[in-house]
């Protein structure tokens, strides 16, 4: 057992149910327990037999916060496609009226939902991403909070109503509770690649090339094109092995998975969409890319070149700039520094703006989410325009991948990525994808040597090979 505190849970929970039956309605219980520190990754995969399919994981990118959802003790999905966001908004907040919260509330744990919305809604779905709604959060029954403290936490969220019988629950949950906070060491059976396969690279370099004639004759400024490589196993891929390689390959990137029924998106990013504490609001803007160097002179030079390049300039202004606009409305203060700086990741070094802000008053990290997707670093400029040219030229659905994924709790604080460096497992299958911020000097080889960079993460770590 690892529960420090011995808690009160019990009363509290039967008054739960007491207001259910009263209320005639589903109430929320969310009960904090602080733990023994724990690894992750562990409670992650002790989840694997009880909850295969309803798990989640989060780690932020400087790897000492992190979120582990198990189990949906509630789903909150949405399929609109005009309305989504304030459709998700909706239905968590109308949840959380009648919430019953025992313990010591801090940032991170209590009831949250974990999830995320797809890039486009009027996409068309392609056969992989059927499980996946336009939006799609999951208030986890057990989730396991590390603070930056080094603490650990867990949050046991059930939601009780009326024809219930509290005692049996409450004994279940338990139990539950104590096997995955258990530690037992799983064995695991990884899978073998059979093949990996990139979709119709020779299609998308000619797309992108009419793309390119599109953007010199002004129609608009920029295009982010993605394409996708489909890895095949000889099994299913499990997500905890993959998630295991990305934690230990992608050191400064958001660490990040989420399972719907028996598909898994996963990743790991290195761009923030937005992060909400109280009113204090960080943003990224991050476009214009490079590889890495071989030596560290080689490096910095290649750095250099880039802080200097006009098309990556180009490229990175128009996401400062969409960023600083919207999050205008939203704040009542802005920060955005005058000029990029350079962010590394073991493969790729791109062009980083740091943007902050204060948020006004009422405002929720969805609102925040809702305002910035899709910036031009996954979409394009003006955003209308890129949006219908990736929806005609794209030939694929992105599902979640360039999209926003993350936390929200129950006082609209939050933190959302974006979603590249990523893919999907299904099957016997990974779908991977990447993509490139097109502008009218941009050349379809050099965009391909790109998205073949940016794929290195994701391929390393399900362990797909290219030639
Ligand atoms: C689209 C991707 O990355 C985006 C595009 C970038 C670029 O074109 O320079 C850089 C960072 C990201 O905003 C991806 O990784 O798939
Ligand atoms: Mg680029």
């Amino acid at each position: 057992m690892r529960i420090l505190q011995k808690s009160h849970g019990y009363t509290a929970f039967e008054q739960a149910f007491k207001k259910a039956h009263q209320s005639k309605r589903e109430v929320l219980f969310s009960m904090v327990t602080p733990i023994e520190a724990m690894d992750p990754l562990q409670f992650y995969e002790a989840g694997y037999q009880l909850y295969q399919g309803e798990r989640s994981f989060w780690q932020d990118r400087n790897g000492d916060f992190a979120l582990v959802g198990i189990g949906n003790a509630q789903t909150f999905t949405s399929n609109q496609q005009d309305n989504r966001f304030k459709a998700i908004k909706n239905q968590w907040t109308r949840f959380l009226e009648s919430a019953v919260y025992v313990g010591d509330h801090k940032l991170g744990t209590g009831p949250l939902v974990m999830g995320g919305y797809s890039f486009d809604p009027r996409q068309e779905a392609e056969l992989e991403w059927t499980n996946f709604s336009n939006g799609y959060f999951h208030l986890p029954s057990f989730m396991l909070t590390n603070d930056q403290e080094g603490n650990s936490f867990l949050t046991m969220n059930i939601v009780c109503s009326k024809d219930d019988q509290s005692k049996k629950i409450w004994d279940r949950m338990q139990s539950k509770k104590d096997e995955l906070v258990t530690s037992i060491d799983l064995e695991m059976k990884d899978v073998k690649v059979t093949l990996t396969t990139e979709i119709e690279p020779i299609k998308w370099k000619n797309t992108l090339t009419s793309v390119v004639d599109r953007l010199k004759k002004g129609e608009m400024e920029k295009v982010v094109l993605a394409r996708k490589i489909k890895v095949d196993f000889d099994g299913k891929k499990r997500s905890d092995t993959v998630l295991e390689r990305l934690r230990d390959d992608q050191k400064d990137s958001f660490i990040f998975s989420l399972e719907v029924l028996d598909s898994c998106f996963i990743g790991a990013t290195p761009e923030r969409l937005v992060k909400k504490s109280n009113e204090s609001i960080l943003s990224t803007c991050l476009a214009g890319s490079i590889g890495r160097g071989e030596t560290i002179t080689n490096d910095q030079q290649l750095g250099k070149i880039l802080l200097n390049d006009k098309k990556n300039l180009h490229e990175h202004d128009l996401v400062v700039k969409m960023i600083s606009q919207n999050l205008t409305v939203l704040c009542e203060e802005v920060h955005v520094p005058a000029e990029p700086i350079l962010m590394k990741t073991r493969d790729i070094q791109h062009l980083y703006t740091p943007v902050k802000g204060i948020a006004e008053k009422g405002m929720s990290i969805n609102d925040f989410v809702e305002s910035l997707h899709p910036t031009p670093a996954l979409g394009g400029t003006p955003t209308k325009l890129a949006m219908n040219v990736i929806r005609e030229e794209e030939r694929m659905n992105r599902g979640f991948y360039a999209a926003p994924v993350g936390w929200m709790d129950a006082q609209g604080n939050g933190e959302f990525a974006v979603a590249i460096r990523s893919g999907l497992l299904h099957d016997q299958h990974a779908y991977l994808y990447a993509g490139c911020g097109i502008v009218s000097d941009s050349n379809a080889e050099k965009e391909y040597q790109e998205t073949l960079i940016k794929f290195r993460p994701m391929l390393r770590a399900v362990g797909g090979t290219m030639q």
